[in-house]
């Protein structure tokens, strides 16, 4: 044992694997089969048996650790451990310890929504020797799914690093009055009025795609489309069907169609008509740059512009799964869709 001062600090013995028969492992060995395996071969602690030697040769460990901890350092398991439960909230539960990794999967039942203090994530990572991924804020994350995992680096790691991460999340959790700072939300059930627009959709010219792609949508995050509507090119009929929509109490009013640049693009000056507050004409993400968002007498309205039917994942993604967390669309988070928005054209 080696004392600095009068602490005691980690010693690691290097064994040869031939010798170590009889000894306990200091941490997880991984073993990688490309295409077949990659998890763990051997757990901490596990004493090793003649049998093993040829194991631990396959997998490229010649020597083996033999560990005592300092008393001013923590093993990556116990760090990792520390971490998740200091930053585990809300609709998150944590994993075992795996090869040094604890993971915190969301224990919501349905798809959720994450949310992570990005900034917080910042902090955490600046202090070295410690790694903390995420998955992006508002990104959805469904039954079980992970959405972020801790580790330490090193195979042990000074203690007051753990500390300072437990210190910001409890700073966080005061601040906010919160259980912890990475949460899961759940997604309400809304049902939602649909209006789609467009002459060649109203007379039958052509069969409406558009209705079929916004259900699709919406049931695969547990919503609906309560009733849909069809109106031509006309400001008026649009304002009126708004106006219906409104009036049947949906949660939600979702128009498609006509939000471009044509003379038949009559659906942004409708909705303004119709009486909404507009958040914002024009979202700076592609796809979905012509989408409108806006609130009619406090329910959400959106202009839906033709790629939310065609393209996998646009601007109404984002906002759609923002609105069903319960969130209130603001100018500042449209104007922040532009940086990373760029996902076709
Ligand atoms: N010169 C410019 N052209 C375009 C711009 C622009 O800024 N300048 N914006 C582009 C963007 S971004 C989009 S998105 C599209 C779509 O705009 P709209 O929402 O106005 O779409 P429409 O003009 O109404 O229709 C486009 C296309 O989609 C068909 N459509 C529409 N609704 C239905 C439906 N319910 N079922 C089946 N098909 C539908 C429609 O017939 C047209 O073919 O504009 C870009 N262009
Ligand atoms: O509203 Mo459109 O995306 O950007 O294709």
């Amino acid at each position: 044992m080696r004392m600095n001062g009068n602490k005691r600090t980690t010693v690691l013995r290097e064994v040869p694997s031939a010798e170590a028969v009889g000894m306990a492992l200091a941490h997880d060995l991984t073993q990688i089969i490309p295409g077949q395996f990659k998890g763990r071969l051997f757990k901490r602690g596990y004493v090793i048996t003649e049998a093993d030697i040829p194991k631990l040769l396959d997998i490229g460990k010649e020597h083996i650790y033999v560990m005592e901890l300092g008393e001013d350092e923590l093993h990556e398991d116990e760090a990792a451990e520390r971490m998740a439960l200091a930053l585990a909230g809300d609709g998150v539960a944590c994993s075992g310890t795996h090869e040094g990794k604890v993971t915190l999967r969301s224990s919501l039942d349905e798809p959720g929504i994450a949310d992570i203090p990005e900034e917080l994530v910042h902090q955490i990572n600046s202090l070295g020797e410690i790694a903390l991924a995420t998955v992006r804020t508002h990104a959805v994350v469904g039954a079980g799914q992970p959405l972020a995992a801790t580790r330490a680096i090193p195979l042990v790691v000074k203690r007051e690093k753990v500390e300072a991460v437990e210190a910001l999340a409890r700073q966080w959790r005061e601040q906010h009055g919160a259980a912890g700072p990475i949460r899961m939300r759940p997604l309400r059930k809304l049902r939602a009025g649909l209006l789609t627009t467009g002459g060649e959709v109203f007379s039958g010219r052509i069969t409406d795609k558009f209705g079929p792609a916004v259900k699709a949508k919406l049931e695969m995050l547990g919503s609906e489309v309560a009733e849909q509507r069809f109106a031509p090119d006309d400001r008026q009929v649009i304002v009126n069907e708004i106006h219906y929509l409104l009036g049947q109490g949906y949660d939600m009013i979702l128009i498609t169609g006509g939000m471009s640049v044509d003379p038949d693009d009559r659906t942004p000056g409708a909705i303004q008509a119709a009486g909404a507050e507009i958040v914002s004409y024009g979202t700076p993400m592609l796809p979905g740059s012509m989408l409108l968002m806006g609130y009619l007498q406090g329910v959400p309205i959106l202009g839906l512009p033709g790629c939310v039917m065609h393209d996998p994942y646009t601007s109404f993604d984002v906002l759609l799964l923002r609105i069903l967390a319960g969130d209130t669309i603001t100018k500042r988070d449209i104007v922040s869709m532009g940086y990373g928005g760029l996902h076709g054209c």
